[in-house]
């Protein structure tokens, strides 16, 4: 059974069509990448997944359980958690109370454990902290754990947003663009991590525009143009689709 099904989602922003009748699902474990030139309505996806824009028409699951009409929240809970295109980290918090905020959302107190009473609080705080280590020793970041999110380096603030989407409990991550402004090392750290969190069993959907990284780390590839889908498939077939040569990839495979 897929754990994701995308069935007929459109989104209009007044007269444009950012996403046309899109529909496609991904199973358990898989890496997908969702590909498409500059405003092909990939993000909007995204956005409609997660619950930041309501989808004009047609609907999404997780795991059998409906997210269209649910907030952003409630999608968490679901187990969709995401990354965003431009970084969205509390600047000034360490790195370390970045990752304890995305947990937060998934215990007890929640946000407000501290304020428990006792022992209760206290308990629940040290089971949150000592997840975030964790969690950033999975993406790498253990020797930052106590540097704000502002200064760490550009690579080490797109691991970090990984670390707190991870810290969720997620069943699936929503990656987007998480190789932009990478350098090489970088690119080939992320792909290495990528894998891992496919190894933990959470299944990864990524928007990317770096087509080696896509090609080699992708088992499918959904391919968007002008807001609809254009093709889906395994990555050798999406390459030598004429379609989307035509649209996106040109001389660049
Ligand atoms: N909130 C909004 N209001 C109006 N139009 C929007 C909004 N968000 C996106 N759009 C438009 O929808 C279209 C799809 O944009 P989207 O950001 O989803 O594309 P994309 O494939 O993610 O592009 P990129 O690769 O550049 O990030 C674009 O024409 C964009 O201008």
């Amino acid at each position: 059974m897929p754990l994701l099904v995308v069935e007929n989602l459109t989104k209009r922003f007044g007269g444009l069509v950012a996403v046309n009748n899109v529909s496609f699902s991904v199973e358990p474990a898989e890496i997908l990448s969702v590909i498409g030139p500059n405003g092909a309505g990939k993000t909007t996806l995204f956005n409609m997944l997660t619950g930041i824009h309501q989808a004009s028409e047609g609907n999404a699951s997780l795991a059998g359980r409906p997210l269209t009409g649910l907030k952003p929240h409630q999608i968490a809970e679901v187990g969709l958690a995401r990354t965003f295109q431009n970084i969205r980290l509390f600047g000034s918090m360490t790195a370390l109370e970045n990752v304890m905020i995305g947990r937060h959302s998934r215990t007890r107190g929640g946000f407000w454990s501290a304020l428990l009473p006792g022992k209760a609080g206290i308990e629940e705080e040290r089971q949150i902290a000592e997840r975030a280590h964790a969690e950033l020793a999975f993406v790498g970041l253990t020797a930052r754990a106590s540097q704000s999110a502002d200064r760490l380096p550009y690579g080490d603030q797109r691991r970090l947003e990984v670390a707190r989407a991870l810290a969720t409990d997620p069943q699936m991550v929503l990656l987007d663009e998480p190789a932009a402004g990478m350098n090489p090392q970088e690119t080939a750290a992320l792909v290495g991590l990528i894998r891992k969190i496919q190894s933990r069993g959470v299944t990864v959907v990524l928007i990317e525009h770096d087509m080696n990284l896509v090609m080699s780390l992708s088992d499918r590839i959904v391919v968007m143009n002008f807001g609809q889908k254009i093709a889906d498939g395994k990555p050798a077939q999406v390459r030598s689709n004429p379609q989307v040569i035509a649209a996106y990839l040109g001389g660049a495979v």
